[in-house]
């Protein structure tokens, strides 16, 4: 029997499998079987809790030094992703839960690098550290890259953003509500993105505050994804032309998250952490 804990963010929801001397090698099929909502424990990803030190992946092992646990991810379908925003907040509560780290401030290592989580008065906040505009030229000649098309609607210009994984951020135009998307299948996307992408629906709700849908990669559409979150604020922001530092609230139907643009073209988000069932099960 396999020791798991569940948790969300924002209902994000995550099997959280503590392997702390690395001797589980997670298959494909494993994951698929642990995220099935049916017929499995049932989560958007599942997180393998690991010493740095003993990742297989050279880069991550690079990080040993900064970040003594290394956030394994993989999405429900069994791919891996290179960071989850919400996963930090839910993989820093547990690691303090389980006496694996302490204080307020807890680094962890990722696919897309060491990532600094500190509690705050709503949960955790993690710096998300660098992001970047996919296509930096063609954003500010358009103010777009990519066309998107949800199911059964009618393609809908996006901007690409990288942050550590790749997202492409969709501003809703006028007569179409988040709530009228059929995003039961993924969305479109022109030209095709090789590594597949998540797609964010924005839609303005106020100054500094939107609200978003989104179809992650390798899951579907979940109830919240905090990389999304920062990526839509971040995208809106741009669109908006004042590039300040003022923090963005961002409403995900799981509830609500924080983004703050860092000095440096980095950027926080924050949010709840929620550890809500632990268990054993055969893998
Ligand atoms: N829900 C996550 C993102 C998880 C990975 C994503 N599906 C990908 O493949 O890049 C978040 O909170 O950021």
């Amino acid at each position: 029997m396999t020791r798991f804990t569940k948790g969300h963010g924002t209902e994000n929801d995550f099997v959280l499998i503590p392997d702390l001397e690395g001797t589980l090698e997670l298959t494909p099929a494993q994951v698929q079987r642990i995220a099935d909502r049916h017929a499995g424990l049932g989560a958007d990803g599942v997180i393998r809790v690991v010493r740095t030190a003993l990742s297989t992946d050279e880069a991550v092992r690079a990080q040993s030094h900064d970040a003594e646990w290394f956030m394994d991810y993989r999405n429900a379908d069994g791919s891996l992703a290179e960071m989850c925003g919400n996963g930090t907040r839910v993989f820093a509560d547990f690691l303090r839960r389980e006496g694996l780290a302490f204080g307020r401030q807890i680094t962890i290592a990722t696919r897309a690098g060491v990532k600094t989580v500190r509690v705050v008065e709503e949960g955790y906040a993690v710096d998300l550290g660098p992001w970047r505009l996919a296509d930096e030229a063609a954003a500010r000649a358009d103010g777009f890259d990519l066309m998107v098309r949800p199911r059964h609607g009618k393609p809908v210009p996006a901007l690409s953003v990288d942050m550590g994984n790749p997202h492409a951020v969709v501003m809703l135009p006028e007569g179409i509500e988040l709530e009228q998307l059929d995003l039961t299948g993924a969305p479109e996307v022109q030209p095709e993105q090789r590594e597949g992408v998540n797609v964010e629906f924005v839609r303005a709700v106020g100054p500094g505050h939107i609200a978003m849908r989104v179809h992650e990669r390798g899951v579907g559409e979940t109830r919240s994804c905090g990389t999304g979150a920062a990526a839509a604020a971040l995208a809106t922001r741009f669109w908006s032309g004042v590039e300040d530092l003022s923090p963005w609230t961002v409403d995900v139907p799981g509830g609500r998250l924080t983004v703050t643009p860092l000095p440096g073209q980095r950027v926080e988000l924050a949010g709840p952490a929620a550890l809500v069932a632990d268990g054993d099960f055969p893998l």
